[in-house]
């Protein structure tokens, strides 16, 4: 996608074999700024901290992590504690697993002396399939658009609501649930966004936002609790969200909120679509409500929040009594059973083991 005319990918080699580029997401929407990636520790960071985040873009950035982590150490115990320390970095978003198992099966059985090299190569190759699977979801998801769109009344928008940041941010390019709208936009289609802000991180209100803002996407930023209320009054067309992990009976992990979505979707009609690449399919889970893990993160994210000054200062204040109780689980999983049908790069299924198998080799 473009900034002020520039194309960028969210994470790129900037010095071949030895660093990588990244947008420090962190960042956003106040100011933009990108990072240099050199080492293991620096990827590891980077993915903990959220200076990128998002299922694809995690798993992009630890395929180069794992790459500079074998420029310092390319034996066989660094390949072991490369993996470690990468894994241990976010819990829930199965991409980086993905990823990490990608890069390991690679280098394994070659020399210590050719493994960074063919890693390089191989980092490079799942970011460029990364974006050419998100077009291929946008072209499939746009069909769906276009459906919609035929039924409107001329001139009046598609109403799309999402939830988080399944962004271009979040992916290395074009997004997953963003890939069909962008696509219906650059075709003319009249679409328009509801952006839900996504408390507690607000990946929504700083980051779908701000990208959509940038390409000239319609869209409207609307507290969280407020989708339901638009369902009601016929505002929402469809819902589109991203996922984290789908499980191999088509449950979904998501941001934490995307469930209660999903419920007032069903109950008023609405359809409600996941759009994913098939690394994000998890075939060793099928219950997604048992078994995947959910990431549970600081209380800090509750009881302070960013923003930004008149003055342009950012600052962050507490907005909760001190010392106040906090649990903060970053996902939820909706069931297969709420979920209208999954967006993936070889077209568009039933939530369902069968429908997925469908489309999936498995
Ligand atoms: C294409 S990204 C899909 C998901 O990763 C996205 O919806 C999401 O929940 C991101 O969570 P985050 O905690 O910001 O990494």
């Amino acid at each position: 996608m473009e900034i002020d005319g520039k194309p960028y990918r969210t994470i790129w080699v900037e010095d071949p074999g030895k660093t990588v580029g990244v947008i420090d997401q962190t960042k956003l929407p106040h100011v933009f700024e990108t990072l240099t990636l050199a080492s293991l520790e620096d990827a590891a960071v980077a993915i903990e901290d959220m200076i990128v985040r998002g299922a694809p873009l995690i798993g992009a950035t630890a395929a180069y992590g794992f790459c500079l982590g074998l420029n310092a150490d390319s034996s066989d115990a660094g390949v072991s504690a490369i993996y470690d320390r990468l894994y241990r970095t976010r819990p829930t978003a199965v991409n980086l697993r993905w990823a990490l198992d990608e890069m390991r099966a690679l280098v394994d059985n070659r020399a210590p002396a050719e493994r960074a090299a063919l890693a390089w190569e191989r980092a490079a190759e799942i970011c460029d399939d990364d974006v050419e699977i998100s077009k291929a979801i946008g072209r499939n998801g746009l069909a769906l658009i276009e459906e919609i769109a035929a039924t409107k009344p001329a001139g009046e928008a598609v109403n799309v609501l999402t939830h988080c940041n399944a962004g271009w941010l979040a992916t290395v390019d074009w997004g997953t649930a963003t890939a069909p709208i962008y696509m219906a936009y650059e075709k003319g289609i009249k679409v328009h966004v509801w952006v839900d802000e996504t408390r507690p991180r607000n990946q929504g209100a700083s980051l779908t936002a701000w990208e959509l803002g940038r390409h000239g996407v319609p869209h409207t930023l609307i507290a969280d609790n407020v989708g339901g209320h638009l369902m009601q009054h016929g505002l929402v067309d469809m819902c589109i969200v991203g996922t984290d992990r789908t499980t191999a009976q088509g449950d979904v992990c998501n941001k934490i909120g995307t469930y209660l979505k999903a419920l007032a979707a069903q109950d008023n009609g609405v359809p409600f679509y996941v759009a994913l690449p098939s690394t994000t399919i998890d075939w060793t889970v099928a219950d997604g409500v048992r078994e995947i893990p959910i990431e549970q993160r600081k209380g800090e994210e509750l009881t302070k929040i960013a923003g930004r000054l008149e003055t342009g200062e950012v600052v962050t204040v507490d907005i909760a009594p001190e010392g106040v109780p906090v649990r903060n689980d970053a996902f939820d999983v909706t069931p297969a059973r709420l979920v209208t049908g999954l967006i993936t790069e070889r077209g568009v299924c039933a939530a369902s083991e069968r429908g997925l198998k469908g489309l999936f080799d498995r």
